[in-house]
């Protein structure tokens, strides 16, 4: 089995992924809510009208954003993916072909439309003040970062899913084939694996969101209360990673383990009906990517 799909190796990013996603979140929290930038319309763009559809200046800066980072083989990656998938731009780097290790029903998971509403809707009220400072460029482009990072981190679930999978093929090939997929949620939940998430993160968002003087202590901004006044609420992060990140990541993990078999039956089908024997569903071997064509799994990705 690779690395790449070692349990602990993918929990080790996923560690590593808070890091990201809580300074990103710092970032955003430095200015107001700014709701006219997430208000289709309200900031009008010339020269930004797609196909009648109405844009907000959030979403005009994140397609902006894939056009530079797709053309230097971002989307290419099998643990990136596009928050508008179907505009992407052409490479201007070679592909690159990737060892093959999630099966290849992963390419046909993308929950970003999910990942940007709950963003916009449910995470960024609690992480800045309420108002507007008319800072509607700086949030733009740092709310970029916190919904690539949340992403990355809850597509990971494919990962995870996968080496769940290989972990215990029968147990899961079962519920698979029953449709079940309560039953495939509870068998991938670990309790005691979302409760140190959980803990984690919060003392992650009181160590990293301090201020530190030259002395090396976080003594300024205090609440009068020798408490050291912090950038973003720990219990919020907690709570979303407890509301939100983790369980969209379940999501994605149930998706990707409801489709796992579906090229194993279409292999089963074409050899009965050619009268050849089916190969491995495994996902395993190289898969080439040519141009935007959807990624195949990279063990140094999943190892990033
Ligand atoms: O680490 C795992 O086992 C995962 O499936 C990942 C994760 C998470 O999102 O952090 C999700 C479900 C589990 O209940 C625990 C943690």
């Amino acid at each position: 089995m690779s690395s790449a799909l070692s349990l602990a190796n993918i929990r080790s990013s996923l560690i590593r992924q808070e890091d990201t996603i809580i300074f990103s979140f710092i970032e955003r929290a430095q200015f107001c809510r700014n709701l006219p930038v997430y208000t289709p319309d309200a900031i009008p763009v010339p020269g930004f009208d797609r196909c009648g559809r109405r844009y907000s200046l959030l979403e005009y800066v994140l397609r902006q954003t894939e056009q530079l980072h797709g053309s230097v083989r971002r989307y290419t990656s099998p643990d990136e993916h596009a928050f508008f998938p179907d505009d992407l731009p052409p490479l201007v780097l070679p592909p690159i072909t990737y060892p093959s290790v999630l099966d290849p029903c992963a390419d046909s998971i993308n929950t970003n439309d999910q990942i940007l509403r709950v963003y916009v809707d449910d995470i960024l009220p609690g992480l800045t003040a309420p108002g507007d400072d008319f800072n509607y460029g700086s949030s733009a482009t740092l709310d970029v970062p916190c919904l690539q990072a949340l992403s990355k981190r809850i597509h990971y679930g494919k990962f995870v899913a996968e080496a769940k999978f290989l972990a215990k093929p029968e147990e899961y090939s079962a519920l698979i084939r029953a449709g079940d997929a309560d039953g495939i949620m509870a068998l991938l939940t670990d309790k005691e694996v979302e409760r140190r998430v959980v803990e984690r993160v919060r003392r992650k968002v009181a160590t990293f969101g301090q201020d530190v003087t030259e002395n090396g202590t976080a003594t300024t901004g205090t609440n009068g209360d020798g408490a050291p006044r912090l950038k973003v609420s720990p219990d919020l992060v907690a709570r979303v990673y407890e509301e939100i990140v983790m369980p969209l990541t379940k999501e994605v993990e149930v998706i990707y383990l409801l489709r796992r078999l579906d090229s194993q039956k279409g292999q089963q089908q074409a050899g009965q009906a050619g009268g050849s024997s089916a190969g491995s569903a495994s996902g395993s071997g190289s898969g080439s990517d040519s141009g935007n064509s959807s990624p195949t799994t990279s063990a140094a990705a999943a190892a990033r």
